[in-house]
């Protein structure tokens, strides 16, 4: 790795510059070397994971559409599960789908927030129950686990603030989705509901896992043992919401009020150099992810790629005081 030293000369300054961009150029290539960050899955085909396969097998459950909306100008995504007519509940179809946009938000390298909502006001209902009938041997189950499981991880891995815009309802696998992200905005009448107690089963996309380290395990234990109906008011108590949208339902079904107040929250958390931004989500999924000393060295690789950057030298070279 080049050192990005302090310089003296103008004419330094600029060489220094080119070794800095390079430098960190080589560090990003390297940073995401390690499997934690870099888009690797979970699972092996020693688990049995052979993504292609599963991939055909969902597809065989069509139905509804992920549509991902990307703001070159903000920095700012829009993924929206699209299955009104179903609550926006998952076909199989829209798990591939799912898995698509996450990959390409992994190679968006200006992208700063994303926002993952419903369509038709309202979130998502878990899975489709159809396909889950249908797919309701424990090797499909367990391929289905283990295909979403693994999405929603690179989701939640992904160098973008990311909210869960939480309208209507979000059950089940729905309710592990907003998990994902790393903050929940709540309509006012809206719930998240682990509901699979009554479905006979235990969150299967990563939900409890996240859950556990959202609330607590005694907050986890009560909403999956009790199902229990979180609304705003206990979602801010146990810390599983962020934040709650303003009264004033969208008028004349304008679902664009949401999606502005939700865009309006996020951006106090992405204003700033994209690459600065993902280096703090980067360095927060580190330290939320591993252990001490591994988090501190994966802090250092991140600081390094920031250090002396375009960024850093800018507001080196700037006066103004940061109120
Ligand atoms: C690991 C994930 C986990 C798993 O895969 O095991 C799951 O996520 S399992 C699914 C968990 N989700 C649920 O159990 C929610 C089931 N749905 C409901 O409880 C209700 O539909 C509700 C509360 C979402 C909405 O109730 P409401 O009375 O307002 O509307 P309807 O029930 O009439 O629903 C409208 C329409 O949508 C269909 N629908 C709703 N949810 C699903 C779903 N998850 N899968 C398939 N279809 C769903 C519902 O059947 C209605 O369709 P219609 O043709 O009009 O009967």
């Amino acid at each position: 790795m080049l050192w990005c030293g302090t310089v003296t000369q103008q004419t330094a300054h600029k060489n220094t510059m080119v070794i800095c961009v390079l430098g960190r150029y080589l560090l990003k290539s390297s940073l995401c070397s390690r499997s934690w960050c870099r888009k690797s899955s979970l699972y092996s085909a020693g688990h049995g994971f052979q993504p292609e396969e599963i991939r055909e097998k969902l597809r065989a459950y069509p139905g509804g559409a992920v549509d991902l909306l990307t703001q070159g100008d903000t920095g700012l995504a829009v993924l929206t599960v699209n299955n009104p007519s179903r609550m926006n509940a998952f076909s199989g179809a829209m798990m591939v789908e799912l898995e698509e946009r996450v990959s390409q938000l992994e190679s968006w390298t200006q992208g700063k927030g994303l926002i993952v909502r419903g369509a038709a006001g309202t979130f998502c209902s878990g899975a489709d129950l159809n396909a889950v009938r249908a797919m309701s041997n424990p090797q499909d189950g367990m391929k289905m686990c283990m295909f979403m499981q693994d999405a929603l991880t690179r989701l939640q891995r992904l160098p973008l603030v990311s909210v869960a815009l939480v309208e209507g309802r979000a059950l089940g696998g729905g309710s592990e989705l907003s998990t994902a992200c790393d903050f929940r905005l709540m309509a006012p009448d809206s719930v998240i509901q682990f509901v699979h107690k009554h479905m006979g089963l235990v969150p299967g996309w990563g939900g409890a896992a996240r859950l556990v380290r959202l609330v607590g395990d005694r907050h986890a234990l009560r909403l999956l043992g009790g199902a229990l109906k979180v609304d705003p008011e206990l979602g801010l108590r146990i810390g599983l919401a962020d934040g709650v949208l303003e009264e004033g339902a969208p008028q004349d079904g304008d679902e664009g009020v949401a999606l502005r107040q939700a865009e309006e929250w996020l951006s106090r958390y992405t204003k700033g150099p994209a690459e600065v931004i993902r280096a703090a989500k980067r360095v927060v999924s580190s330290g939320r992810e591993l252990p001490l000393t591994e988090a501190l060295r994966a802090e250092k690789e991140v600081f390094g790629t920031v250090w002396g950057g375009e960024a850093n030298l800018r507001a080196l070279a700037g006066k103004t005081k940061h109120k």
